[in-house]
């Protein structure tokens, strides 16, 4: 570790108990209204490019209020930021492990010092309640942070052994031009996660922000040229997955990709970033951390209070609108009412409303499409399952659904297979623990689940065979910090990347051994 570097810890989260902080929240998001409806052009080498195209960034909570509007790059712009990209890492390459952590030390000192800002911005951009928002900045830092240090701290290499006669040195090199496609939900911390890991590790990129929110990632981009960022290392693209993502993803130049979004658009990037394109010199990486369909299961030893929290925190936490939601909770039969009376008891004491209110605990969907989608699968619930509690939508000021449960789900239904990516929770009832394990395995995906019990035996079981990249024991599913419980997940949940832990910037970089014949 560098002189002068304290061990990283992660951010504490803002106190809104303390007055203080909630006035200085308060008039951060009064900033933030004030300045709705700016424009965000392209950002590609250093220069600001505006073009025809506009794409519309709109606060879900009032679908008719404008965040933002945000360039919209066609075919040639993307070229042109590959192009860019290719042209700074000639440079950036060689920039000494210090140069990159301090680049990234200083953005995050930035963002802590604009905290509200842009958590206030998360609010009007992606609907989020103000811990939420809040929690999405420092996780933002964090990353930062901690990439920073693997910086350094894979700076000198790796130590190989070497026999009488010859030396080896092993040592990490960047990869070159990476593509970097976040998503909407974590719009602060996933995006700023995925960029500054790739521009940490040596490597430049083209930033194509999620179409939800574009507004957020200019402000970040503009942070990271106060923070001291050479031009052409961040891109800043918006545009159409459709034709600027594939054109970015099938560009020769392009020597990773790395994206966070649906398992659908995963699958298409992996597939098409696997095809060797004319005058391509590399088989490209892809790191895909996709969806879930995370469950909690509840033994007949668990805390039934705890077991409800845990549901319906993880449940309903941003509206669902997580990877790591729990969307099934599977409860072996001799608690089964008691945890489903309880968690509906919580879910009905909820408030749902404008997430710019403090008080606010559960705030819209992010979309239109969304929306539709959360209705479809209510809709479905109804042949599914027997409806608890919720099941309504309000679209008329912004994307609203209620808390939704479904109990008596039976394992196989699609609302136990399917990511919904929206308030609505499964129950299903498991006749034993085995079982309830079983069934909590027997999903496409494999991100995070918990178990919650008292039973030292079922917990040793679960650690053995829930087969998921984050289990959690005696808590929720959601929630992970960086440096603490490294994310991603299994099957198809992803490459399994594991952001915000020890192994995840080499994936930004290629290891090559050097030996010296004495
Ligand atoms: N595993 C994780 O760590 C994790 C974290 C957050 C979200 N997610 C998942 O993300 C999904 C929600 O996010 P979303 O709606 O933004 O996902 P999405 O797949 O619709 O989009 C993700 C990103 O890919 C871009 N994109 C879309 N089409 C593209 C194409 N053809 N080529 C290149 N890029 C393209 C989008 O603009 C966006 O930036 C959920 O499935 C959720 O589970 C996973
Ligand atoms: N890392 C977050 C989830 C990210 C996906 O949406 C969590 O642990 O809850």
């Amino acid at each position: 570790m560098g002189i002068g570097i304290r061990p990283y810890t992660h951010e504490p989260f803002s106190d809104f108990g303390e007055s203080r902080t909630r006035r200085a929240f308060a008039e951060a998001l009064q900033r933030e209204t004030a300045r709705l409806g700016r424009h965000c052009p392209l950002v590609i080498g250093g220069e600001r490019i505006d073009t025809s195209g506009r794409l519309v960034s709109a606060n879900p909570a009032r679908r008719e209020q404008v965040v933002g509007t945000a360039a919209k790059a066609d075919a040639a712009l993307a070229d042109r930021a590959v192009e860019a990209a290719a042209s700074a890492y000639a440079q950036w390459r060689h920039a000494p492990a210090e140069q990159r952590a301090d680049l990234l030390f200083k953005a995050a000192a930035l963002t802590r010092r604009r905290r509200h800002e842009f958590s206030a911005l998360l609010v009007l951009e992606t609907g989020k309640p103000w811990r939420e928002a809040d929690a999405d900045t420092a996780e933002a830092i964090d990353f930062m942070e901690y990439y920073g240090r693997e910086a350094l701290r894979l700076a000198d290499g790796a130590p190989v052994l070497s026999r009488p006669g010859e030396i080896n040195r092993y040592r990490y090199l960047p990869l070159g031009v990476g593509i970097v496609l976040p998503p909407w939900n974590f719009a602060m911390a996933i995006m700023a996660g995925m960029t500054m890991a790739a521009v940490g590790a040596g490597n430049t990129v083209v930033l194509k922000p999620a179409s939800n929110a574009p507004v957020i990632a200019a402000r970040f981009v503009e942070l990271l040229e106060e923070a001291g960022l050479p031009p052409g290392v961040v891109n800043y693209v918006p545009g159409s997955g459709a034709e600027v993502g594939d054109r970015l993803v099938d560009d020769p130049r392009t020597r990773f990709v790395s994206f966070t979004g649906s398992r659908e658009v995963g699958l298409r990037i992996f597939e098409r970033a696997a095809k060797v394109q004319p005058g391509q010199l590399w088989l490209k990486r892809v790191l895909a951390e996709l969806g879930g369909k995370d469950a909690i299961v509840v033994d007949r030893s668990a805390d039934l209070e705890l077991a409800a929290q845990a549901i319906v925190a993880s449940a309903f936490g941003y509206a669902g609108q997580k990877c790591s939601a729990c969307s099934r909770a599977i409860v072996v039969a001799d608690v089964y009412d008691e945890v489903l009376a309880r968690t509906v008891k919580l879910a009905q004491q909820l408030t749902v409303g404008d997430p710019a209110q403090l008080g606010c605990e559960m705030g819209p969907l992010i979309d239109r499409a969304a929306y539709d989608k959360v209705m479809d699968y209510v809709a479905l619930g109804h042949r599914e399952g027997r409806l608890a509690t919720g099941g309504e939508g309000d679209e008329t000021i912004g994307w609203y659904a209620q808390p939704t449960i479904f109990a008596d789900v039976q394992p196989q239904a699609r609302l136990m297979q399917e990511e919904i990516f929206g308030p609505v929770l499964a129950l299903c009832r498991a006749p034993d623990f085995d079982e309830a394990l079983a069934i909590a395995n027997d999903t496409a995906y494999g991100l995070t689940g918990a178990v919650i019990s008292r039973d030292r035996d079922r917990l040793e079981q679960a650690r053995r065979e829930f087969h998921v990249g984050n289990l959690y024991l005696n808590r929720g599913c959601t929630g992970a910090i960086v440096g603490y419980q490294p994310f991603g997940g299994f099957n198809m949940s992803g490459t399994d990347a594991k952001a915000g832990g020890p192994d995840y910037l080499a994936l930004f970089m290629q290891a090559q051994c050097v030996t010296e014949q004495l």
